[in-house]
């Protein structure tokens, strides 16, 4: 299939969202926005650094691509309603495994009611999908890493830890339970979009997905918003299952894993009740898993986590790193 007949192929011939005046078939595309805050955000995903061919088929890499992007949607309290996708394509890759990876594309943008409105093809020497997604907020009340105040509640949604528990059970053979559960944690996360828009009426909530482990999110709101984050080490929510694996795999995977695409957040004591509301009205677990103090040295934010014998330290910023960090011995 030459590169015109694929986009006509990916092209939709309707559209959900009622604001676009032209979606794909020219230079770019066009749609109008009265009173309302957009929201907008690029992630990459790229063959062997966010999957391989052992982990997802093409129908995932699509899911899972879209899923992302949405959950930083999430994250900024934002209704998604836009996405484009940049594709850079090896030559080698048969056209039906595409078609693929556009349903699995297709099925989260539909969860969300999200219409495709352009993009790029091109080839190149790996898979990469780069999807730009768009969405609306009412006018001031997107939510930010900055907004944290001490003495806020520090919560997280879902279980975590799961989706690092699925690649490990996707790449490292032998025998485990609820595999199942766990390969559709991995391939195909469900981002929080109801939970944060639900949170729409709250003056002041403070959000962050999480792509890199609770830990490196909780340290980029500390940073954000100047304060220290204090978690409690047997409050993270962890799934039933993933107690198959040794306290150390489900300590690791559960604040550093990433992948999950759950939210980490602050909030008020007093909007406590209605955060909780919230959640039960959308399905979304919800645990209370620690408290924002004012920073103990000025200049320097840092999260800390409390174990069972009460014994606090600071938490290691650990996650998966693209670049080498230069200050820091291999
Ligand atoms: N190459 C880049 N050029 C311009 N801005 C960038 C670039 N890379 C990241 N950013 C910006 O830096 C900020 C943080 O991006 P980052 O990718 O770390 O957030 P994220 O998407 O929440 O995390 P993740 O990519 O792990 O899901 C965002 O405002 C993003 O737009
Ligand atoms: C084949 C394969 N190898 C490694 C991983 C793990 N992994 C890749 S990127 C990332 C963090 C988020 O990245 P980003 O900052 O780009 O959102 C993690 C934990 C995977 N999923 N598949
Ligand atoms: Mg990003
Ligand atoms: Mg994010
Ligand atoms: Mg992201």
């Amino acid at each position: 299939m030459d590169e015109f007949s694929f986009i006509n192929s990916i092209k939709q011939h309707t559209y959900k969202q009622p604001s676009v005046v032209k979606g794909i078939g020219d230079d770019a595309a066009v749609f109008r926005q009265p009173y309302r805050d957009i929201i907008t955000a690029v992630d990459t995903f790229v063959e062997d650094v966010h999957f391989a061919r052992t982990t997802m088929a093409p129908f995932h890499i699509g899911f899972r691509s879209v899923a992302a992007n949405v959950s930083d949607l999430a994250a900024m309290g934002a209704t998604p309603a836009f996405y484009l996708v940049s594709m850079i394509i090896p030559k080698t890759w048969p056209p039906d495994e595409l078609d693929e990876i556009y349903k699995g594309m297709k099925k989260m943008a539909s969860r969300h009611h999200m219409d495709l409105i352009g993009g790029d093809t091109v080839s190149g020497p790996v898979l990469s999908v780069s999807v730009t997604v768009i969405g609306y907020a009412n006018m001031n009340r997107a939510r930010y890493r900055s907004t944290s105040n001490e003495q806020d509640i520090v919560f997280a949604t879902g279980y975590l830890g799961d989706s690092r528990a699925g690649f490990h059970m996707l790449t490292t053979p032998g025998s485990y339970e609820n595999e199942l559960y766990f390969y559709d944690r991995h391939r195909k996360p469900l981002p929080r979009v109801d939970f944060a828009v639900g949170l729409s009426n709250l003056k002041r909530v403070t959000l962050n997905d999480i792509s890199d482990g609770i830990a490196n999110e909780a340290a980029e709101i500390a940073e954000a918003s100047k304060v220290d984050i204090v978690l409690y080490d047997e409050q993270i929510p962890i799934s039933a299952p993933l107690g198959q694996f040794s306290p150390k795999q489900q300590y690791e995977w559960k604040l550093f894993g990433g992948e999950d695409f759950e939210l980490v957040g602050t909030v008020p004591e007093y909007d406590w009740g209605h955060v909780k509301e919230i959640a039960q009205q959308t399905n979304t677990p919800l645990k209370r898993v620690g408290v924002v103090e004012r920073s103990k040295n000025p200049g320097q934010h840092n999260v800390f986590i409390v174990d069972r014998n009460n014994h606090k330290k600071p938490l290691e910023k650990k996650g998966y790193t693209h670049l080498a960090d230069k200050d820091k011995k291999e």
